[in-house]
């Protein structure tokens, strides 16, 4: 069997002002290197108006640093937006493609995530591939056509284990408290897996994250499931006690 080390990323997304920011990573990476040695690669995304600072506030410690999203082009006209090159400028080492909110707020298509898959690549970054269907998918019985089309025109040619993580976000678990059930989880997390395998020679190598409404209280039982290498936190992100608990179950 793979030994896939597991990965629990946070993602911020549009929280924490700079005070509550900075003092969320800080206890985090001070709980990190008085713990040493952890069962599991640590990540957060904050806000881009945070990242600098989070990178010098964890920078001693194992917490990675990772965007919420990346512009297509390495530079240019495009008000608003952050090209992966200035990520890695920064010390981000991660960055999420596709979120669903990116996916539902900014249009954004599986052809676009790809392109800023391969920007992140070409910019030294991991990138974080989301993907997930919507309630009315499920309900339909499309969930695994979905999600294996999402991977199939997200996740480009060049992804390889180290440079890619896969995230498995149903639409509908996200930020309402409904978590998908081990079940669930584990049928999406083993057709993706035999997609990737297909695909790519190291596809057993490839981290698959779980995110929804995870928290404490559910970690330990999606994280003990054969294909799930992690999680993506949301919510429980924010608060240190909580994400560390996460964090613990891994080890
Ligand atoms: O969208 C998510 C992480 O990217 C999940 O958010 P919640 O954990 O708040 O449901």
């Amino acid at each position: 069997m793979t030994q896939r080390r597991p990965l629990i990323a946070g993602n911020w997304k549009m929280n924490c002002l700079r005070a509550d920011g900075l003092a969320l990573a800080s206890d985090l990476a001070a709980k990190a290197s008085e713990k040493g040695a952890l069962g599991c690669d640590v990540l957060v995304c904050p806000p881009a108006t945070l990242l600098s600072e989070v990178v010098g506030v964890t920078k001693d410690s194992t917490v990675a640093v990772g965007g919420q999203d990346c512009h297509v082009a390495t530079s240019g006209a495009h008000t608003g937006d952050i090209a992966a090159p200035m990520l890695a400028d920064i010390g981000a080492r991660y960055v999420l493609v596709g979120h669903s909110e990116r996916r539902a707020d900014h249009g954004e298509s599986s052809t676009d995530i790809r392109c800023k898959a391969i920007a992140a690549h070409d910019a030294g970054l991991v990138a974080v591939v989301c993907v997930g269907e919507t309630e009315q998918e499920r309900d339909l019985g499309a969930t695994l056509s979905v999600v294996n089309g999402q991977v199939a025109v997200s996740v480009p040619d060049g992804a390889t284990a180290k440079n890619t993580v896969i995230a498995y976000e149903p639409v509908w678990a996200i930020g309402t408290g409904r978590t998908a059930s081990v079940e669930e989880v584990a049928e999406v997390h083993t057709a993706i897996r035999s997609e990737l395998v297909k695909r790519f020679e190291d596809g057993n190598e490839f981290r698959i994250l779980y995110g929804g409404s995870v928290k404490p209280s559910n970690a330990a039982e999606l994280l003990a499931l054969e294909d799930v290498d992690g999680a993506l936190v949301g919510g429980a992100s924010l608060k240190v006690e909580d994400f560390w608990k996460i964090i613990e179950t891994c080890a």
